[in-house]
């Protein structure tokens, strides 16, 4: 890597964001830090990293022909992806020509679409994953369903935060699922993946760091979900020795055969000791958002660090910790917020705004922090604070 350098200077060292949501937003803010150039990229203007960055574009990530013009234009020592939906082909050519891909253009590539990634882990290196089966049209889609059984989990294979995901628990859910499959996905109609649900006792998302020491672990994370998207998130999650060993097992097999540096969310459901694996982000995870308050460092500081070349001696756990997620419904503009006082009222509660520009639908728009005695206590102070704020559209 060259020296650190002076933005808006020859000498700058640049960054690329490819997203720029609220986890792009702590990233760019800690990118910022190191005075490191901070260029964000999304498909709308006045995306959260993009308030925070040195300048920003609106292109449609997914083209890759103006991916790589743009790349081309800003030539950044370093590109972050931030979200999936990518033309990741594009990155892989592009690292061939030089490039550095966060962690690296193939792990974007394998993660964008559920089928790579599970493929890799289940097939490759044999980690334990829920049955399943991946269809492209409704005759293969009823199969794997007479295949699997209920109930069943049917997901776009491109898509996150629960997109186009439903639960599907018996034969009356099946048209409605694979229909809202099609619409809901970020790329619009295309394979589905079935999976067998899961019945687990508890969910985490195991935060590895790779960086040039080596593989670091940050405690175990919780999280509850809700329509495939996360509601509160707490840390550390209690586990038997036995399943956490495991769960570090399989995510060092996942993360090292994807490779690079930077953070992982690697996700898993546990029952008693057994330990399954689910997905991995290549990049800060949105239960993460947690770390905020519970670490030093926290995830997104971590990604600054492990993907810069820099140190991480230590990552330090401050107890029980948890995090609320503030979805807002409706549809408008500018939403204003109240309640903001109310909601840091109580010791040890912070909170992040987004500042994304419009609602349509739900949208999560905010995230309360709390820390407190136990875990218990920590999450019904989070949400305790995301109660209390009102958003206007
Ligand atoms: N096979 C399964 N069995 C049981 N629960 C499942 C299964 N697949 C998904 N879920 C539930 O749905 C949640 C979201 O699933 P998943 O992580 O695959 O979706 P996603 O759209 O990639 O979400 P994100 O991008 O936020 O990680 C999981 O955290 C879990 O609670
Ligand atoms: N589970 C993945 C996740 O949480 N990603 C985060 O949400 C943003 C998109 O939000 P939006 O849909 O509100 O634009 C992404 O840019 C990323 O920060
Ligand atoms: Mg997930």
């Amino acid at each position: 890597m060259k020296p650190f350098g002076t933005p808006h200077s020859n000498h700058a060292l640049k960054v690329l964001l490819l997203g720029s949501g609220e986890l792009g937003k702590e990233v760019a803010i800690e990118l910022q830090r190191f005075a490191v150039e901070v260029i964000a990229v999304d498909r709308y203007a006045n995306a959260p990293a993009m308030q925070v960055a040195h300048r920003s574009h609106v292109i449609d990530m997914l083209d890759g022909a103006a991916l790589r013009a743009l790349i081309e234009q800003e030539k950044p020592d370093l590109v972050v992806p931030e979200i999936e939906a990518i033309h990741t082909p594009t990155l892989m050519e592009l690292e061939k020509e030089g490039l550095k891909v966060v962690p690296t253009a193939r792990a974007t590539w394998l993660t964008m679409n559920r089928e790579g990634i599970r493929r890799l882990a289940a097939e490759e290196l044999g980690l334990p994953t829920s049955p399943y089966r991946f269809c492209d049209n409704e005759a293969d889609y009823r199969d794997a369903v007479a295949a699997i059984g209920f109930p069943f989990v049917i997901k776009p294979v491109m898509s996150s935060s629960g997109k186009g995901q439903s639960i599907v628990r018996d034969v009356s859910g099946v048209q409605h699922a694979w229909d809202y499959a099609q619409s809901g996905g970020r790329a619009g109609k295309g394979k589905v993946i079935v999976e067998g649900f899961v019945p687990f006792d508890y969910e985490i998302t195991l935060l590895t760091v790779r960086h040039k020491a080596g593989t670091s672990f940050c405690a175990p994370i919780g999280h509850r979900q809700e329509d495939g998207d996360y509601r509160e998130s707490w840390q550390p999650q209690p586990m038997s020795p036995v399943a956490l060993a495991e769960a570090e097992r399989q995510a060092e097999a996942i993360t090292s055969a994807l490779g690079g540096w930077g953070v992982f969310g690697v996700e898993f459901f546990v029952k008693g000791d057994s330990v399954i694996f689910s997905e991995v982000s290549p990049r800060p995870h949105d239960t993460g958002l947690v770390t905020l308050i519970s670490q030093d460092l926290s995830e997104f500081a971590l990604h600054a660090r492990a993907i810069l070349g820099l140190p991480i001696p230590i990552i330090r756990q401050n107890g029980a910790s948890a995090s609320c997620a503030v979805l807002v419904e409706g549809e408008g503009q500018a939403p204003r917020y109240h309640g903001i006082a109310e909601a840091l009222a109580e010791m040890d509660t912070q909170l992040r705004i987004f500042g994304k520009p419009e609602v349509k639908g739900r949208r999560r728009m905010a995230v309360t922090l709390a820390r407190d005695t136990d875990i218990e206590a920590a999450k019904a102070k989070a949400i305790r604070a995301a109660k209390v704020i009102r958003t206007e559209l």
